[in-house]
């Protein structure tokens, strides 16, 4: 695994490193001592699988309030995504900013994403599957999110919102 650093603090795309051979491939996509090794969070307490049946669908913007901010391992493993992060951290230098990935099946790359931020994606194809890890388990009392338009933060998706949940639509506009 490479890890790159991102222009956010803590944010890494980590790009896979695939061993080939004539039966096919063999990939590492999670090594707990070298994510220690790079001084980030290689706790796993729970991994969720997201299947999105249609192109333009967008989850998102999701964290969890204190004391239960979670740290995020995001991969594409069907399909494709535009995956996207805001940085929650007020005494971060891209406090209020998003950064944005494409991840999808062929390119090998996850991000890595810390505690502070919260985190959505849009599917770019029709049955696209994106699993995570995360470090800490579902608090659904905790739970909180961003709308994918919100004012202050005016993401550009690359796709019209086809499809998005009730609750990820009416998120009160965010105060920064
Ligand atoms: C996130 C989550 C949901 N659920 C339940 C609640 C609900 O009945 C159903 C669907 O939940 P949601 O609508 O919140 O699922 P979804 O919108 O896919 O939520 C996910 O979005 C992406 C962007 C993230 O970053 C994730 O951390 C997570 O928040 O699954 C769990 O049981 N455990 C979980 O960890």
């Amino acid at each position: 695994m490479i890890f790159r650093e991102t222009p956010f603090i803590g944010l890494y795309l980590i790009e896979l490193e695939p061993i080939e051979d004539e039966r096919g491939s063999f990939t590492r996509t999670f090594c707990s001592e070298e994510f220690r090794l790079h001084g980030i969070n290689p706790h796993v307490a729970q991994c969720n699988l997201s299947y999105n049946r249609k192109r333009g669908t967008i989850r998102g913007m999701h964290y969890q309030l204190p004391p239960y901010e979670e740290v995020k391992l995001v991969r594409c493993t069907q399909g494709a995504i535009q995956d996207v992060v805001i940085d929650l951290r007020p005494e971060s230098p891209t406090y209020g900013q998003w950064y944005t990935t494409e991840l999808n099946k062929h390119n090998h790359k996850m991000l890595y994403i810390p505690e502070g931020f919260a985190h959505g994606f849009q599917s770019l194809l029709d049955d696209t599957e994106v699993f995570y890890q995360m470090s800490r388990a579902f608090v659904a009392e905790a739970a909180a999110g961003i709308r994918w338009n919100d004012p202050s933060f005016r993401i550009t998706w690359p796709l019209p919102c086809c499809v998005i949940s009730n609750k990820d639509q009416n998120y009160p506009d965010y105060a920064l």
